[in-house]
């Protein structure tokens, strides 16, 4: 898959216009403060991937990084893993988020809330501060000091950044999941890190209907050994809270009269833990810490969103995916953040950009099959919403295909941006995307992020230009993970990344970088479910499709970013001798979106007469995806390294029909 003819220009920013973002800022202040003469982006790219201690400290610098303790120096190896950033260094997220910078003062907004039934708040960060300080001395007299966890089976509102906030202000660390997982995806999540306390909701909302998810916290509550307390938000009036739990609202209360303040940690100390799964055991539990959150989320949200006081930022994501870390760093950056919670397409489909019209949203986020539904639902934003103050349409959790990039120009604006990103949960960012000051081409992600060495490796991990091979990332960032949850010896984390080319990190997606340094994702190498940009493992779903006797084997692929297509999740199924997949199917698709989530529901199942395995017994998954993408099954998979080579031709057969 290669291309040497240059697609469709849609967007290209003036000099003027670039002269006065903050991209164009930072390239002045380099030159007034370290007389660096960078032109243009690519040479400030270069600069930053080459100087990764210059850049980071001018990050720092710039944005006015408040530390407690300076750091003895930036970086004191450039090797991966093991990079120490900002060694000796101590700060606090929380207090980046709600203090430090431009923009914060008491009346200015910090948060617009809105639910799917209309509800909604705004949020000054005078407001902010005072709750989070209540909130935080509610946790300190649940017995939550720093170090301990603070688990969240919550939806995207405000109580859930308050919280978020007043655990990153103890040192305490956070982790969330959205209601809508299911009782095993949680537990597996949550056993893991073992939380002090655990916050929830006595049910959500979703598409019109309301969801009571109390029978999954008494039973969560029963796996979590080492709960000291429960705290419930009302969040659906009317409905019962679990029994035995903390009311939040008269925690609040209690604690009006608090005073905030910060505990001050080193800067690898940990923040949250986010989690990926894979084929194998429990989901890995990411751990960010708080400096290396700061400083790449000021330098992507500001530079490369060019985000800052007076601006509103709208991700549309729930809980249970990065992006809402993401989103919630907005609030570094001094820009207002919107919440929304709900469905995105309830009462209409066009229901975030009429909210991105009334609140005035700068850069409006979401995931790449939200845009293909509004561009075959025919939806006219521009034409049907005041959009004047839209700069950026973001993009990610699949590649956006052209079609996609198209509708947006078409209907949503030509002056917007395009800012189509790939990154994930592993670094709470995206490390290819768009900036300011780099035009966009029809159907390809702009430009590598600054300070993020990306690079397209073969399999002799040899570089490759304008050909697809493996997304790397050739030096440390500071937001990599500090460490595993649970992996003392660092070996999961070593195999997760470093094991293909030692020394060197392996992302999982394929990717062509062309000529323009435009780059093109192609969808995951391994074998992820990422639904609408929240990712499960395989392992997790074979769990609860295998554990119904009638399945005797099975096998799942997510065949999205695999073409110009959303892509399908694809069930195989081996069944049991004298079962009916009509019969079957109805159960499976129950069980499915209780244990897992809505989202993990398979589009087809199918059923196959034995699922490809290895000589060592792995299930053939990405083979198979590949095959399904159109790839010669010979360069697809080694036979000879197959237990049943025969068993690839129903998947043969499903492309060459
Ligand atoms: C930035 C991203 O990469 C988000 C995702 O796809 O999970």
């Amino acid at each position: 898959m290669t291309s040497s003819t240059t697609p469709e220009l849609l967007w290209q920013p003036s000099p003027e216009w670039v002269r006065q973002t903050r991209v164009g800022r930072f390239r002045d202040w380099l030159w007034k403060h370290r007389e660096l003469d960078l032109p243009d982006y690519r040479a400030l790219w270069r600069w930053s991937v080459e100087d990764l201690a210059g850049f980071w400290s001018a990050v720092a610098d710039f944005f006015g990084v408040s530390f407690h303790e300076s750091p003895e120096r930036v970086l004191s190896a450039e090797t991966m893993p093991g990079a120490e950033w900002f060694p000796g260094a101590r700060l606090n997220y929380a207090e980046h988020a709600l203090c430090v910078g431009p923009g914060k003062d008491d009346a200015r907004t910090a948060v617009i809330f809105e639910r799917e039934d209309g509800h909604g708040e705004t949020i000054t960060f005078g407001e902010l501060r005072s709750r989070v300080a209540a909130v935080r001395a509610g946790l300190v007299e649940l017995g939550v000091r720093s170090g301990d966890r603070v688990a969240a089976l919550v939806p995207n509102s405000p109580e859930t950044l308050v919280a978020f906030l007043a655990t990153a202000s103890l040192g305490a660390v956070w982790s969330s999941c959205s209601p809508d997982f299911g009782l095993r995806a949680v537990a597996d999540r949550f056993v893991q890190i073992e939380p002090k306390v655990l916050l929830t909701v006595n049910g959500y909302r979703y598409g019109g209907r309301e969801f009571d998810i109390t029978g999954t916290v008494e039973e969560l509550r029963g796996q979590l050994p080492g709960l000291g307390a429960t705290v419930s938000i009302d969040y659906v009036p009317g409905a019962a809270s679990p029994s035995g739990t903390v009311d939040w609202r008269d925690m609040v209360e209690r604690h009006a009269d608090a005073e905030l303040s910060f505990e001050s940690v080193p800067f690898d100390h940990p923040l949250w833990v986010l989690y990926s799964s894979g084929t194998t055991g429990l989901p890995k539990g990411i751990v960010h810490g708080h400096g290396g959150i700061v400083l790449e989320h000021l330098k992507a949200i500001g530079l490369h969103c060019d985000l800052g006081p007076g601006d509103r930022f709208c991700w549309f994501t729930t809980t249970g995916w990065m992006m809402w870390n993401f989103l919630v760093g907005g609030l570094l950056t001094g820009s207002a953040i919107v919440l929304f919670d709900g469905s995105p397409v309830h009462p209409g489909t066009d229901t975030l950009w009429e909210l991105s019209a009334r609140h005035g949203v700068s850069y409006f986020g979401t995931s790449a099959p939200f845009i293909q539904t509004c561009r075959k639902r025919g939806l006219r934003p521009a034409t049907d919403h005041d959009l004047s103050r839209l700069r950026t349409v973001g993009s990610t959790g699949a590649p956006l295909t052209a079609d996609g990039f198209g509708w947006i120009a078409e209907e949503v604006g030509h002056e917007v941006q395009i800012a189509s990103v790939s990154g994930g949960t592993d670094l709470c960012t995206a490390f290819v995307g768009a900036s300011p000051d780099v035009p966009v081409w029809l159907g390809e992600i702009s430009c590598p992020m600054l300070g993020a060495s990306v690079a397209a490796y073969d399999e002799h991990g040899d570089e490759t230009y304008d050909e697809v091979g493996e997304l790397v990332l050739t030096k440390p960032m500071p937001s990599m993970p500090v460490y595993f949850w649970n992996d003392p010896d660092g070996s999961r984390l070593l195999e997760a990344y470093f094991d293909t080319y030692p020394g060197i990190w392996r992302h999982g997606d394929w990717v062509r970088i062309t000529e323009r340094g435009s780059l093109v994702i192609y969808g995951r190498s391994d074998s992820t479910l990422n639904r609408g940009g929240i990712r499960m493992g395989t392992a997790e779903f074979y769990r609860v499709v295998e554990g119904f006797d009638e399945v005797f084997d099975s096998l799942v692929i997510d065949t999205s970013g695999a073409g110009e297509t959303d892509g399908e999740l694809l069930c195989f199924l081996v069944l049991a001798e004298g079962v009916e997949l009509e019969t079957l199917e109805p159960a499976l698709r129950e069980r499915l979106r209780d244990e897992l989530s809505p989202r993990h529901v398979p589009n087809r199942f199918l059923v196959i007469g034995e699922v490809p395995h290895t000589l060592n017994g792995k299930k053939l998954e990405v083979p198979v995806k590949k095959i399904l993408a159109g790839a010669a099954p010979e360069s697809a998979v080694s036979m000879d390294a197959l237990r049943n080579p025969g068993s690839l031709r129903p998947f043969i057969e499903m492309t060459s029909g």
